[in-house]
């Protein structure tokens, strides 16, 4: 398996043993697409062997594969009216990134759909372990479509942009484009619906809110020195949990729908709206097209 610290430190590892022999860099989707390796190809150009004493370039093949870029097309939204693609990174307590706001706001302005990728965090090391120089990896993390959401339309509140009103703006989750359903884990769900609506999937009612505090009421009790540092993993994994429950498991990613409508695609996207979703009212009265 190749980290990412072997392809950005360990580049000419590859590049060497790719002189003498065959060797295949395999990505998930397409190698040129969202995540493009170009780096990796311009070193295979420029590369110089350890005792060479010129450049000889490594022969590069690009195999082009599927890609959520096009898989976003099962949305039923026309690949030409989408604008600049965004990557939403995980928001921690001190760091609140959030220039991907204003792309999401030109490509609305322009009437057109925004794709929005989830972060991917996997072999991340804590801020404290690598204070203390301890080389120890936090399990991998997956951001998925409730908590994309929550940071849109934090992000939104914060800037008080007048776009991504949770009940004004119409969205179609992508989750796990491409896989089917099998015994342990569920294929591909795509589904439409308002950010708020969207939202609400997984958002606990009066009932569950209530067996939430119980079970950590119970934690506490069992738990004495529990911090809350450890309740905020007791409660992040429980909304992990109940995430993938609705979604499936990673990778997820969001469209934000824009003003650039066709009624077809309105009457698509009806037959992906969640029960008793507002898609047509919303696409009716507030992007003014009518299915
Ligand atoms: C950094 S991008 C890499 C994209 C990849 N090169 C491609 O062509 O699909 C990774 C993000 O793409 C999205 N993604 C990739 N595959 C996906 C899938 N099968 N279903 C939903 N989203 C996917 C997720 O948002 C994921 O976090």
């Amino acid at each position: 398996m190749a980290y990412r610290e072997t392809v950005e430190l360990e580049a000419d590892d590859i590049l060497e043993a790719a002189l003498t022999g065959n060797v295949a860099f395999l990505v998930v989707g397409d190698p040129l697409s969202a995540t493009t390796h170009t780096d990796l190809i311009v070193r295979a150009r420029e590369f110089k062997s350890k005792d060479a004493t010129e450049a000889t370039p490594v022969p590069v093949r690009i195999i082009h594969n599927a890609s959520i870029t096009t898989a976003l097309g099962s949305s039923g939204l026309a690949g030409y009216n989408f604008g600049q693609t965004v990557s939403i990174p995980f928001w921690t307590d001190g760091w609140r990134p959030d220039s991907w706001l204003g792309r999401i706001g030109d490509n609305l302005a322009l009437g057109l759909h925004t794709l929005c990728l989830s972060d991917i965090k996997v072999r991340e090391q804590s801020a404290e372990d690598m204070s203390r120089g301890i080389l120890r990896y936090q399990p991998p993390r997956y951001m998925l479509i409730p908590q994309l959401i929550s940071q849109l339309i934090a992000a939104a509140k914060d800037h008080k942009v007048d776009y991504l009103d949770p009940d004004r703006t119409l969205a179609i989750a992508l989750c796990r484009m491409g896989a089917e359903d099998s015994a342990t884990r569920r294929g591909e769900k795509v589904v439409a619906g308002t950010l708020a609506e969207l939202l609400a999937c997984t958002t606990p009612d009066a009932a569950q809110q209530a067996a939430d505090q119980a079970e950590e009421d119970k934690y506490e009790e069992e738990n004495p020195l529990a911090s809350e540092n450890d309740m905020e993993k007791l409660r992040e994994e429980r909304s992990v949990r109940r995430a993938i429950e609705f979604w499936g498991e990673p990778l997820h990613s969001l469209v934000i729908v824009g003003s650039r409508l066709h009624p077809i695609e309105v009457t698509y996207g009806k037959a992906l709206a969640l029960p008793g979703s507002r898609w047509e009212e919303v696409a009716r009265d507030v992007y003014g097209c009518t299915a």
